[in-house]
């Protein structure tokens, strides 16, 4: 049966299918192949020189690590699992107006994403419970949470859906989460759903339970699915607790994230197209240096996100068969915890996203004769 929000298929993600779709004759966005190709390389070798593997996610000051080695009972295990969910349910448009400027929305408060901080404080804000509840965690609290620095002369985007999405998402928990946590959900589904399915299992269950995750809308008459937020949960889950020894299984994650897309944002399709490897109408690049805000749904909005699942699709297949024409795939990457590691989309994806973060940041240059276009501006709470 094909919910109203659409079925993960085991043959093909259907992002995928809904990607291939929206780029067909596409008169705005197109894969540049020869910009594939040579950005495959390069990523290839920046990715095996920096040591990038999923456990460099345990390298960025936020994140809320779990225990090594894995522990259940541990409650940092729940704490995180649960943190890692609401961070997932609430990461979307940060994008500012006064981009590049002192004058641009920044969070003032270290406890709004750090939650070692915020619990350190005594805010359980990783508890459903806690955030589900108006008495105990009131509006003006939320919104203290994310106050902006002194600076800043905007406030944080969508702030009521931001409250009303940890009331929604928190009810479900409470409600019908076994433990009243995401945890709960993660490991029944693990414990019901036969080996080789639990990813998409999961998956399926995050849009079920959780309306707000279901990013999806029609492209010339036809259902289209992205689900940015849901599957970068999936992938988050993965990176955080992928196992230090590489003999180990992956605790929560057992089938592994092969079955993801890239999560289609606006800061990886700028990346992208400033690599080489989508090319831009002429149109579209107006767009996109005057600022013009794009609608959620729109035909050239469609397209850049699709345009930006394909490219990665491409770079994975490329990359993967230039690691296996080299016979390399288990005894080059010299990862420094793994001897043995896949390319997936998941990783691409992160590579290019801290990678985007750090040319923004003048930290590092990709060599192109050209600056990123801005990115494109859709106010949505899918992305
Ligand atoms: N495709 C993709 N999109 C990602 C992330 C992340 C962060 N993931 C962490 C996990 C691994 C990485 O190492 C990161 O530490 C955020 N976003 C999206 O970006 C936008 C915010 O951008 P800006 O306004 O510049 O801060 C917003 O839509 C947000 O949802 C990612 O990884 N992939």
């Amino acid at each position: 049966m094909i919910k109203a929000f659409g079925s993960c298929t085991e043959e093909k993600n259907p992002v995928i299918e809904s990607a291939e779709f929206i780029l067909k004759d596409n008169p705005h966005v197109q894969l540049s192949l020869a910009g594939i190709e040579d950005v495959a390389d390069e990523l290839l070798g920046l990715i095996q020189a920096q040591n990038y593997t999923p456990n460099t996610w345990r390298t960025q000051p936020t994140h809320f690590l779990p225990p090594t080695p894995f522990d259940a009972a541990n409650p940092r295990t729940k704490q995180c699992i649960d943190w890692i969910f609401l961070v997932s349910a609430l990461n979307f448009s940060f994008w500012s107006e006064h981009q590049g400027l002192p004058t641009r929305y920044g969070v003032s408060w270290k406890s709004s994403w750090d939650a070692q901080d915020a619990l350190e404080k005594g805010i359980p804000i990783t508890d459903p419970v806690f955030y589900a509840s108006e008495e105990s965690c009131p509006d003006a609290l939320i919104e203290e949470i994310f106050a902006p620095v002194q600076e800043s002369q905007e406030t944080i985007s969508l702030l009521p859906q931001r409250i009303a999405i940890m009331r929604e998402v928190g009810k479900v928990l409470v409600k019908r989460a076994p433990n009243q946590s995401f945890f709960g959900i993660l490991e029944s589904i693990n414990a019901n759903t036969a080996k080789g399915h639990r990813t998409i299992a999961l998956l399926q269950a995050i849009l079920e339970y959780f309306p707000c995750f279901r990013d999806s809308t029609t492209y010339k008459g036809h259902k289209v699915y992205f689900w940015k937020r849901a599957q970068i949960l999936v992938a988050e889950l993965w990176a955080a607790f992928y196992p230090l020894e590489p003999s180990i299984q992956h605790p929560i994650i057992p089938d592994g994230v092969d079955y993801l897309t890239m999560f289609a944002d606006y800061r990886v399709p700028q990346i992208l197209h400033h690599l080489g490897t989508l090319t831009y109408s002429e149109e579209l690049e107006i767009i996109l240096s005057r600022g013009d805000h794009l609608e959620y749904g729109s035909e050239i909005e469609c397209s850049i996100r699709a345009g930006s699942i394909l490219a990665v699709e491409q770079l994975k297949a490329r990359m993967v068969n230039k690691l296996n024409k080299r016979g390399a795939r288990a005894s080059e990457w010299k990862g420094k915890h793994h001897s043995e590691l896949s390319i997936n989309c998941v990783l691409i994806d992160f590579f290019l996203w801290d990678l985007a973060k750090l040319v923004e940041a003048g930290e590092f240059s990709t060599g192109r004769k050209t600056a990123p276009l801005a990115c494109h501006r859709t106010r949505s709470i899918f992305y």
